[in-house]
């Protein structure tokens, strides 16, 4: 690690706290095995690979610190993660995420842990922008027609080309996350993701392209897109390449 990598040090928070209700498992989806291996662990082995991630911060249920953090050092990445306990509300656990940041953090990329495809083209994608604007998100638009309904009702037709289905990574300097989640917290705000809690604050968010394999494994079917991509998509991401030289 080079001396400029302690001034503007990069780290990532991976949400992995939930409890997977919609997936309907007996346990976690997080901790599903796929060809062997939770999906957490495909996650973190994304994240790993990333020269320009510094560290990475895991948040998931209490009672699997210990079964996580074994899970790092199994990934040989023991020291570079830290597993802390999550929160009732995905933004619970990502602000107890952002808790356990070292001071020399000054970027970070947030990521589902049940986010186990994305390329790594598609983080830089997203932290390139961020660093020029500060805060940036990926996201796909809409190819289907967009109708708003209500009670088995369409309700109206929605103009989409500028309907765009938000994914993570989601990168952003890290005192404007903390400003926004310290209010999120006062005033009592809920989003459904990171960047709503930081457009509140007026900041401009930049928005790159997403990709159409990064699903949020949610419920049964996504567990059949993503078992058969993990086999057949590039191995690109040898889980030491953080030893790689970083940018
Ligand atoms: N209290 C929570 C809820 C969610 N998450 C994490 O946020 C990501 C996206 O959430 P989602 O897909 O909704 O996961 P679950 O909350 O587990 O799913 P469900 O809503 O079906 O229970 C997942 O990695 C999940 O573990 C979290 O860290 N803490
Ligand atoms: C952050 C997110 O993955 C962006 O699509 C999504 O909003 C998480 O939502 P969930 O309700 O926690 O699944």
């Amino acid at each position: 690690m080079t001396p400029s990598n302690h001034l503007e040090q990069t780290f990532a928070v991976v949400p992995a706290a939930g409890s997977g209700v919609r997936m309907g498992l007996n346990h976690p989806k997080q901790f599903h095995l796929l060809h062997g291996k939770p999906i957490l662990a495909w996650t973190l082995e994304r994240l790993l690979a990333l020269p320009f991630v510094h560290g990475i911060v895991a948040v998931v249920p209490e009672n699997a610190v210990g079964f996580v953090a074994a899970l790092a050092s199994s990934l040989g990445a023991g020291a570079s993660v830290t597993v802390v306990a999550g929160g009732a509300r995905r933004q619970d656990s990502v602000r107890a995420g952002l808790r356990a940041l070292p001071d020399t953090c000054q970027w970070v990329v947030i990521h589902d842990g049940v986010r186990p495809m994305a390329s790594p083209e598609l983080f830089y994608r997203t932290y390139e922008a961020a660093r020029q604007s500060g805060a940036a998100i990926c996201a796909c638009l809409a190819q289907d027609t967009v109708k708003m309904a209500d009670s088995g009702w369409v309700q109206a037709t929605v103009p989409r080309d500028r309907v765009w289905l938000v994914q993570t990574p989601q990168v952003f300097r890290r005192d404007l996350l903390e400003r926004a989640f310290h209010l999120a917290q006062a005033f009592e705000w809920n989003a459904t993701d990171d960047a709503s809690l930081v457009e509140r604050l007026g900041v401009r968010v930049a928005v790159v392209e997403g990709e159409k394999f990064n699903i949020k494994i949610t419920t049964p079917e996504d567990l059949l897109w993503a078992s058969w991509y993990l086999e057949h998509s590039p191995k690109d991401t040898a889980p030491l390449g953080r030893q790689k030289e970083r940018p």
